[in-house]
């Protein structure tokens, strides 16, 4: 099995090293519950790799790793082999050793829509719930945070993350391929400064729950950055979809803004905004060489691109920020 050793080393050297345990024994947990069947192939496939040192790095920009004069024509073709076993390429784009992974979404844009409206992660302790294969977490490590934990429940993300892992091991970025209910229940003064949720919310049975817990995982102070679908409409109105949604068959609440809003004020958050919202386009999720199955544009009404194939508004995304009071309150 893989070896978490260095996550754990590297959280007990921060305050959260009272959660320590727990965390353990939530990896060991989701471990027993459930280790996908291709995991040890996966990981024989990643000791492939090569074994060479990156000339250039960037993660301020994009994730860039290397450069296409590191490798021969056959070692890069290799590589190109390699990387493809490793299908469905969800988030990036990455380019690795001039290798481009065209994921089948441009999670660049929507890290550009939020970058400017968060605290600076210098210094913070941050986590990135249902990271996916981590994207986010690298952009993330650019403005140096002293550490960056991703969680997502996905064995098969988490190989992803550790391809890049391997050239970028020098970033306090880790990952626990736990979801979040295998996490404390609160974290209390040692929680995280920074708790990153997006594209999660719409997926939990209880959006409110998810925000509570969210909220208990953040240290007094810390701030929430919350990116989730939304619907137009008044304060008063959320979407529960008879069946699927954009052929997802597990979307719950699709809130407007305003009900959002007041669901983590009811929750306990403070200054809550609505940072950005906006509509996906099939130019930002759509499949790829590197994600052939079915994409956004084959969940659109081929004829009203404004509705899914169901009928209901098109995906649109808004992403909110708030802050967990320094006092405590009243609410859950
Ligand atoms: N219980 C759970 N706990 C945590 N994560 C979960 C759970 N269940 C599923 N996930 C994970 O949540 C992620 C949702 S995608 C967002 C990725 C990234 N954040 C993005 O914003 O691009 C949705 C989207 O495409 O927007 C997947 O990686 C799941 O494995």
């Amino acid at each position: 099995m893989f070896s978490f050793n260095d996550t754990y080393n590297a959280l007990s050297d921060t305050r959260l090293h009272p959660w320590v345990d727990q965390f353990k024994d939530a990896v060991h947990k989701r471990m027993a519950d459930y280790t996908h069947g291709n995991i040890t192939q996966w990981i024989e496939l990643l000791k492939q790799l090569p074994d060479i040192t990156p000339d250039q790095i960037d993660i301020t920009n994009k994730v860039a790793i290397g450069s296409r004069q590191q490798l021969s024509d056959s070692e890069f073709e290799q590589l190109e082999q390699l990387l493809k076993q490793f299908h469905p390429w969800r988030k990036g784009p990455y380019h690795l050793f001039g290798q481009h992974i065209d994921t089948e979404w441009r999670s660049d844009w929507k890290w550009d829509r939020i970058k400017n409206h968060i605290s600076p992660l210098k210094d913070r302790i941050v986590l990135d719930v249902g990271c996916g294969n981590g994207y986010h977490c690298w952009r993330m490590a650019a403005q140096e945070p002293k550490l960056v934990l991703g969680i997502d429940p996905s064995q098969l993300f988490l190989m992803q993350f550790a391809i890049m892992q391997k050239y970028l091991s020098n970033h306090p970025v880790h990952y626990l391929p736990v979801g979040l209910e295998y996490l404390p229940q609160n974290m209390g003064k040692q929680g995280f400064d920074t708790i990153f949720s997006m594209g999660v919310l719409y997926h939990r049975r209880s959006p409110i729950d998810h925000i509570i817990h969210l909220k208990n995982l953040l240290k007094p102070g810390g701030e929430l950055v919350l990116e989730t679908l939304v619907i137009d409409g008044e304060d008063d109105q959320c979407l529960i979809p008879r069946d699927r949604y954009a052929q997802m068959n597990n979307v719950w609440f699709l809130p407007t803004t305003g009900m959002l809003k007041n669901w983590m004020r009811k929750c306990g958050l403070e200054d809550v905004q609505v940072a950005n919202v906006s509509t996906t386009s099939t130019e930002e999720q759509r499949a790829t060489d590197w994600m052939t199955f079915q994409s956004l544009e084959d969940y659109l009404d081929p004829h009203d691109k404004g509705l899914t194939i169901e009928g209901y508004p098109a995906p649109k995304r808004a992403f909110m920020v708030a802050q967990k009071p320094l006092q405590k309150n009243k609410k859950p």
